[in-house]
């Protein structure tokens, strides 16, 4: 942990057993950030060159987004002290005193282990392994192990956003392979400039906090130069997979115009200084995270159409 890193939950008022309401513990789930790591699962089980029955693919998107569900519980329960002093997230339910940090461990425990246990029974072991591993990875490695120590962090913890097309894919056929690879690959190399592209906006959070992310500990001028870097090797990844077995001619018009707007981002958020930046409001880096947003979605969403295109599913409903 840095110095400057709060170490306890103490800042957050001790809420009663009891007190939560329904709202609170659906909030512990992350629901919003949790729609898109759904839609890239769901895309993952279609794409898959196996027919998937609509019950069965219906049983496991639900037990994808429930193991989220339950990760982003276990994240905010270790969490709960940066969450209270961080503007973005004081409204959070155990820094609100809402919920108690115990009751968020047992809710994020008991829903990883029933989400794990059901993708099992509803497909196959693989699929449940890769939630297994996708829940420890951002619970153990990224939350606890790397997030207060390095600003490394986003980097090698994104790979925990980057499991769900696998889990998909593994759900419809039993297997990890090049597909569900470059699905994966797509959302790593995305995910540092989704995140730094906030953090040059909410620097001031993370500083209060202490938690050493690259704007913190570097300095925004090379964050700056980070996001372009990254933006530049997603493009290549990105635009190179319209010629894989995921892309085809809908998938390369998308991976065009969307690169093309993420690196004009990318671009202006490096030749701007903070200067200029504080003086507009941080429109440019704003507008480079909704962008992100759009970005994923359209991705994932042009993979589904070449996968429609070519008899849905190279696989698709059985
Ligand atoms: C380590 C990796 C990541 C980090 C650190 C990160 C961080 C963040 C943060 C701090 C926000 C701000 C809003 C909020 O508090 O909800 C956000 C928003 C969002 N992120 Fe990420 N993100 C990561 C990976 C991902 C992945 C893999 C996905 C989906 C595939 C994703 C989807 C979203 C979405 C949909 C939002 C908007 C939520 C809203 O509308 O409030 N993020 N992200
Ligand atoms: C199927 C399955 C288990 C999916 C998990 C998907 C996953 C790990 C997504 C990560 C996205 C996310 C919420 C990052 C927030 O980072 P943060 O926790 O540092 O952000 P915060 O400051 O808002 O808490």
């Amino acid at each position: 942990m840095s110095d400057a890193s709060v170490n306890t939950a103490s800042q957050a008022p001790a809420a009663q057993t009891g007190d939560a309401g329904f709202g609170d513990f659906f909030a512990l789930l992350k629901p919003r950030v949790m729609t898109l790591v759904v839609f890239t699962a769901l895309v993952g089980l279609l794409a898959a060159p196996v027919a998937v029955h609509p019950v069965v693919g219906l049983a496991a998107i639900l037990f994808i987004a429930v193991g989220g569900g339950a990760a982003g519980a276990l994240n905010m329960w270790w969490e709960s002290d940066i969450d209270a002093v961080m503007k973005r997230t004081a409204k959070r339910p155990i820094p609100a005193g809402n919920v108690s940090r115990d009751e968020a461990f047992g809710f994020g425990m008991t829903l990883a282990v029933f989400s794990v246990v059901m993708l099992w029974l509803a497909t196959n072991a693989l699929a449940a392994a890769i939630l297994a591993f996708t829940i420890f990875f951002y619970v153990v490695i990224y939350t606890i192990g790397l997030k207060r120590w390095t600003p490394q962090n986003i980097v090698i913890g994104g790979a925990a956003g980057a499991f769900p097309p696998m889990i998909g894919w593994a759900a419809a056929t039993g297997t990890v392979s090049i597909e569900s690879v470059l699905m994966f690959a797509l959302i790593f190399m995305w995910t540092p400039p989704h995140f730094w592209a906030l953090a040059l906006f909410m620097r001031g959070d993370y500083d209060t906090a202490g938690v050493p992310m690259l704007t913190v500990t570097h300095g925004r001028k090379s964050t700056r130069l980070h996001i372009l870097v990254y933006t530049v090797l997603l493009a290549i990844m990105a635009i190179g997979a319209a010629f894989t077995g995921i892309g085809g001619p809908v998938y390369l018009g998308v991976a065009l115009v969307f690169n093309a707007l993420f690196l004009r981002d990318a671009v202006a958020i490096w030749r701007r200084d903070e200067d200029q930046a504080e003086a507009d409001n941080y429109r440019v880096e704003k507008r480079a995270f909704r962008l992100s947003l759009w970005y994923l979605f359209a991705h994932f969403t042009a993979i589904l159409a070449e996968a429609a295109l070519s008899g849905f599913g190279l696989g698709g409903w059985a």
